[in-house]
């Protein structure tokens, strides 16, 4: 290859995106749905729910833009200035990831790292994020390698521990009284048929923070499923307090492993929706503090980045392997 080993280097950072206003909900969905417009119903039922979290503004476009911004602090502090250029990349928002590729482009980066504001691979959610952005990055004669996963670092293990910690101190519980429920985004059940990591990814990462924690009593569940008329990984987390208000748990700590921002399925599914359902169980539910911008995240991102460059060969590139 004939780049230049100094030549600045583009980090595409990519997430899910979410609306800029409330008249902006439909045009969204339909891309979530992959061109087909939700019925009346269901635009009616997701406006709804954001109106319920939206105090203006969108609050995953505020963390998503602010961490943007802090990597780029990050790496300017490691890679000294102007080695690595951030640019964003939605998945179903503007500036979507072909629009991040684009603008690299136009400033003559020749060379992308892709990473995306989760922390577990699944074919169904990272994967698709880097093939649209490596897609993209051909296109434009971009060499491209991407961020697979960064489900163990233990800079973020140590975050999300340290946000446990703080979580039970709060409500006045000690680490072996109150039950940790580390929870994530479900996906339709058929993944597991496809060998995916994704199930895997997340265990490891909650008993990681569990281990890291101290905590010895804790659960996995899924939350957010979608209604597509297959099925999608259960149990459920309205499901999952219906058996733990039988086993006569009262403080459940809800430790969402596999979202690093305040945002719709936070706020909503689990400050609204899983918190009533608690209360009327006689439970006491609380949650962790999101990652948004902490430092610790913004570490564990700069390194899987920085760590990724050397990868760019598009040949040997990991295109398409799934993460062990
Ligand atoms: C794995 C995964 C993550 C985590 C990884 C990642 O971050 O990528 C995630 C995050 C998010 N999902 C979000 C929002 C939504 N997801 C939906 C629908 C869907 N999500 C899916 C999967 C995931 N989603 C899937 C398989 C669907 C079905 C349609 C499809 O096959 O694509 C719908 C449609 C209506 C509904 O089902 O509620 C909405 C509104 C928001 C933004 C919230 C905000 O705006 O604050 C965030 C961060
Ligand atoms: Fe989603």
């Amino acid at each position: 290859m004939s780049v230049s080993d100094h030549a600045p280097i583009g980090v595409l950072v990519m997430s899910y995106g979410t609306p800029e206003s409330l008249e902006g909900v439909e045009a969204y969905y339909t891309h979530i749905r992959r061109g087909h417009p939700p019925t009346e119903e269901q635009l009616e039922d997701l406006t709804s729910r954001y109106r319920a979290i939206v105090g203006g503004v969108f609050p995953l476009r505020e963390n998503t833009n602010r961490q943007v911004e802090a990597l780029q602090r990050r790496l300017d502090e490691l890679g000294g200035q102007g080695r690595y250029v951030c640019y964003q990349g939605l998945k179903h928002a503007s500036p979507f990831i072909e629009d991040g590729i684009a603008a690299m482009a136009r400033d003559g980066i020749e060379r992308a790292v892709g990473i995306v504001l989760t922390p577990q691979y699944s074919s169904m959610s990272v994967g698709g994020y880097l093939k649209r952005a490596r897609e993209a990055a051909e296109r434009h004669e971009i060499a491209f390698a991407g961020v697979e996963s960064y489900h163990l670092h233990p800079v973020l293990i140590d975050a999300l521990a340290q946000r446990v910690n703080a979580g039970l101190v709060k409500a006045g519980v000690s680490a072996d009284e109150g039950l940790v429920l580390f929870s994530a985004h479900s996906l339709p059940a058929r993944i597991l048929e496809m060998n995916d990591p994704y199930q895997d990814q997340l265990l490891e990462t909650s008993k990681a923070v569990a281990e890291a924690a101290g905590i010895s009593r804790w659960q996995f569940t899924w939350q957010s499923a979608g209604q597509t008329g297959q099925p999608w990984l259960g149990p459920d987390i309205l499901e999952t307090l219906n058996g733990l208000a039988k086993e006569n748990v009262n403080f459940v700590l809800v430790t969402p492993v596999g979202f690093v921002s305040d945002h719709l399925e936070v706020l909503y599914d689990i400050d609204i929706e899983a918190k009533r359902h608690a209360s009327e169980l006689g439970l006491a539910l609380d949650r962790i503090q999101m990652l948004n911008d902490d430092p610790k995240y913004m570490q564990a991102l700069a390194d899987s980045v920085i760590g990724t460059v050397g990868g760019f060969d598009a040949k040997t590139d990991t295109a398409g392997k799934s993460q062990p």
